[in-house]
């Protein structure tokens, strides 16, 4: 009977395979658990068999279904370990077999893969064009202390035309795994005993010096990182028919650089497109935090309480054992805030919603006959005021209004003050505080207690600076404080903060995801058009930040975009969409539907409902296995996903919301960011979806869309 082991490079696209294609790795994977080696070579199902021209002699194919083959690594040392390496179409399987070259690490001892026919292929003209370089990105490094962190021959004529960090990224996916990260820790500037700590004295063997067994199985056996070994049928069950659960088990290389980092010297944050990662990564930091100290202890937070559940779950199959569990915090910023200021005070804060904050603003300005609008004053409290912890009248009348586009004369600014003070006044005779004075209280009481020893934070692209001062008072600082994860293309509440001026600095240690898992690069390409051409503040405040090298792998159907005469007839094309998808074979809470607001989902609801289909809503925070097709708003979208979603009423009149739109001649910045804001919802909504989306409009269509409806 043979050994099974499966490479990271089979489960990035297993999730994807349609169900025959993942019955027929099921079959294959158990002939190798069940049949004596000879009977796996003759078996004619199976048909294990090599691939011409290969690179490699040890490349084997195997048939999957009629059209599907998958490619397998051989034993070629008397053991009888094989590894399964990827699945794919017939010609895709025989022609990614046939360029790889399998090698061991000499530094790490483990096994690594490379496109050897590329690397040929493209190595001579680089070689020319490095010849006139100004400068070479590895030339302080000697070959000796090259060889030493692993890096062969090969790699090493390469490393030598390398000459920036974009050329590196772009050969990435072409070199052996660990000898890639090794060249990319030294571009960022690291020390080479420090790489040398960082990978390969964490990858090594202990017994590495003594034991020079390079055969196979026992490479196969020091890549924990990359291959998983697979003992018995009811393991090869469960690896094979969890869904979605790749991501537990695999990280991509440069989610694993990040997330296993073993210290950063500070905090550290990882940004990166819909869809690349970024809360898996959030969760293996989790992980790594927690068994690198057995006391640590550690507060994740998120933006919802929906997404905190989720993350919750997660973590929780994620870990191995239970106990570590109680040692996180999973929880919103608000909920935490909340907690500390219940604990302290010994009653719960009453937070004010967004809707009655804005009411109260409108008395306020009445009753003052203050000349600016609910919406204007409402955003200079929240985005100067409390951004900026103004506490007193002579603090506002020197304070940089950074990020507002108007101006407020010194007679303005004290006029406006004493609207400030009315607000503070009402709101202490109603016993209410908003959501961010409660975040001010919590992070004074917190900066006293500091309970954590780690902070993870997921979605921090929405999070104000009044969160923020709480999350800095939450843990203290030092070598991995915080951990930040989020992307500035999905700030939905347009919140803009200076990282560093809140005593967070993340400099040198910050790292962006580029490869997405979730959607298709057709639903990607289009998306990523609704976000314009603006440039993007990035997450810390220091630059701007930019959707390049983003890309998918998984291909599928274009989006489907079409206009109505009516929002009956859309409602009606919707419902024929969702039977569309359910004949198709998807679950219906693989399904989701989304609009601007809650008006127009109330009538799909009752049209589905009406179709015999059941409907859940997302606010109401269903399990993932309940029945019923999710429905949302484009807020409520956030951090979720599903294989199939309709954004419904994407017309000129909600997308942008004028009411939700500051007038250019009040503040023109503020006028700009409010539009880019709603960009960024209907990126959101369309970046949920996996594998096909559908939007929709009756009348006028939103200017966000990209040109051209089917
Ligand atoms: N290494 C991996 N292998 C396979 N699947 C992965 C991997 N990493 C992430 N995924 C999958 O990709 C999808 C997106 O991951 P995740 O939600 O972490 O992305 P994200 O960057 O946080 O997305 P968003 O910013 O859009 O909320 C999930 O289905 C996740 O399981």
């Amino acid at each position: 009977m043979a050994q099974l082991a499966f490479a990271s490079s089979f489960w990035e696209t297993y999730d994807r395979l349609e169900k025959p294609v993942k019955a027929g790795v099921r079959k294959a994977m158990a002939k190798f658990q069940q049949l004596p080696i000879a009977e796996l070579y003759a078996d004619k199902g199976l048909h294990l068999e090599s691939v011409e021209n290969a690179r490699d002699p040890r490349v084997r194919t195997i048939r999957i279904t009629q059209s599907y083959r998958g490619v397998v690594l051989a034993p070629d040392d008397g053991s009888d370990m094989f590894l399964l390496l990827a699945v794919d179409s017939h010609d895709e399987a025989y022609n990614w077999a046939a360029k790889r070259l399998f090698t061991v690490n000499t530094a790490t001892r483990g096994l690594e893969v490379r496109n050897v026919v590329a690397l040929e292929e493209l190595t001579p003209s680089l070689e020319t064009a490095a010849a006139e370089a100004p400068e070479l990105l590895f030339e302080k490094h000697s070959d000796t202390v090259l060889r030493q962190l692993g890096i062969d021959d090969q790699v090493l004529r390469a490393a030598r035309v390398i000459t920036s960090t974009t050329q590196l990224e772009a050969f990435g996916g072409l070199l052996p795994e660990d000898q890639f990260e090794v060249l990319q820790y030294l571009a960022e500037g690291f020390k080479p005993d420090d790489v040398y700590r960082e990978i390969v004295a964490e990858r090594r063997p202990a017994d590495a010096d003594s034991n020079v067994d390079d055969s196979l199985s026992m490479a196969i056996t020091n890549t924990r990182g990359r291959i998983t070994l697979v003992n018995g049928p009811e393991e090869l069950e469960e690896i094979l028919n969890q869904p979605f659960a790749v991501w537990r088990v695999f990280l991509h290389r440069s989610q694993r650089r990040v997330a296993y980092r073993n210290s950063y010297n500070g905090s550290a944050q990882v940004t990166g497109g819909p869809g690349t990662g970024k809360t898996v990564v959030a969760l293996h930091r989790v992980k790594h935090l927690l068994s690198r100290d057995p006391k640590a202890r550690i507060l994740l937070t998120t933006f919802t309480n929906a997404l905190a559940t989720s993350l919750r779950d997660n973590l929780r199959r994620l870990l191995e054992d239970d106990t570590q569990l109680e040692r996180v915090e999973i929880t919103t910023v608000d909920s935490l805030a909340h907690r500390v200021v219940r604990e302290h005070t010994g009653s719960a804060p009453s937070p004010i919603g967004d809707a009655d904050e804005r009411h109260l603003w409108r008395r306020v300005s009445r009753k003052l006959g203050l000349p600016w609008s609910e919406q204007f004053l409402t955003q200079e409290y929240r985005h100067v005021v409390l951004a900026q912890n103004i506490r007193t009248e002579e603090e506002y009348l020197a304070v940089k209004r950074r990020g507002r586009g108007s101006q407020l004369r010194t007679a303005q600014r004290k006029q406006l003050w004493r609207g400030v003070e009315a607000f503070h006044s009402e709101l202490d005779a109603q016993g209410k505080r908003t959501h961010m004075q409660i975040c001010a209280h919590a992070a004074t009481v917190l900066g006293a207690e500091q309970q954590f020893d780690h902070v993870v934070v997921d979605e921090a692209q929405d999070l104000h600076p009044a969160q923020w001062r709480l999350l800095r008072a939450a843990v203290p600082m030092g070598a991995d404080d915080l951990f930040i994860t989020g992307d500035p293309h999905q700030r939905i509440y347009d919140n803009r903060v200076s990282l560093r001026s809140l005593g967070i600095n993340v400099t040198g240690h910050s790292s962006r995801l580029r490869l997405n898992y979730r959607s298709t690069a057709e639903i990607l390409s289009w998306s990523a058009k609704l976000l314009g051409n603006e440039p993007v503040d990035d997450l810390g405040g220091d630059g701007s930040d930019s959707l390049i090298g983003y890309r998918s792998l998984l291909s599928g159907r274009r989006p489907l975009v079409t206009t109505h005469s009516s929002e009956s007839e859309e409602v009606a094309a919707l419902i024929k969409q969702v039977r569309s998808w359910l004949d198709q074979g998807v679950l219906t809470n693989e399904i989701a539907v989304c609009a601007r607001f809650n008006v127009l989902l109330d009538k799909a609801a009752e049209h589905l409902q009406a179709d015999g289909v059941p409907v859940v809503r997302v606010k109401n925070r269903p399990a993932t296995e309940d029945e019923g097709v999710r429905l949302a708003t484009m807020h409520a979208m956030k951090g979720l996903e599903f294989r199939c979603v309709a954004v419904i009423g994407v017309t000129a009149k909600a997308l942008p919301f004028e009411r939700d739109i500051t007038p250019h001649e009040i503040d023109a910045q503020q006028h700009r960011n409010d539009l880019f804001k709603q960009r960024c919802l209907l990126f959101v909504a369309c970046t949920r979806a996996r594998e096909e989306l559908a939007v929709s409009w009756s009348g006028t269509p939103s200017p966000f869309l990209p040109g051209g409806t089917a």
